[in-house]
């Protein structure tokens, strides 16, 4: 049986978006309550009856909450620019030195604003 977690998680972060248009409104420094979604992807083992413990998720993402969490995100090596997109991608191309089975991040930047990445 194949399965898919989700485990949510929240941080609390400052930005702006550099390369928007002069008077665009992302240019400003602006804060968001991120909330980010991590999917893992596989297997249940029959004898635990998981594809993975949920704490092990916690356990990955915690280093990412630690550098993320009341930052600002444009001083973080890597989100220079950093909109949804790099944002997903920066957290994929850490969480899957831990997490193998890892098969989607979604960062929602707002309540109506969410972007998901694949790996691809
Ligand atoms: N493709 C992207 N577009 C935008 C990004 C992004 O990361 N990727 N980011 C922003 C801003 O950071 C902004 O804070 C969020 O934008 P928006 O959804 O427009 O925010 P609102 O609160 O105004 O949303 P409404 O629900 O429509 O009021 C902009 N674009
Ligand atoms: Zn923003």
């Amino acid at each position: 049986m194949v399965v898919e977690l989700t485990k949510q998680f929240r941080f609390e972060a400052a930005h702006r978006l550099p390369n928007t248009p002069e008077g665009h409104k992302c240019r400003r420094l602006h804060g968001h309550s991120f909330k980010v979604t991590v999917e893992v992807k596989g297997p249940v083992d029959p004898d635990t009856g998981w594809l993975i413990d949920f704490a092990e998720i916690k356990e990955a993402w915690k280093p990412l909450h630690d550098e993320l969490d009341h930052y600002f995100l444009n001083e973080i090596e890597g989100l220079e620019n950093p909109t949804s997109e790099v944002l997903a991608r920066w957290i994929w191309v850490r969480l899957e030195k831990t997490l193998d089975c890892l098969s989607a991040i979604t960062v929602h930047e707002t309540c109506t604003s969410a972007c998901t990445y694949r790996g691809e």
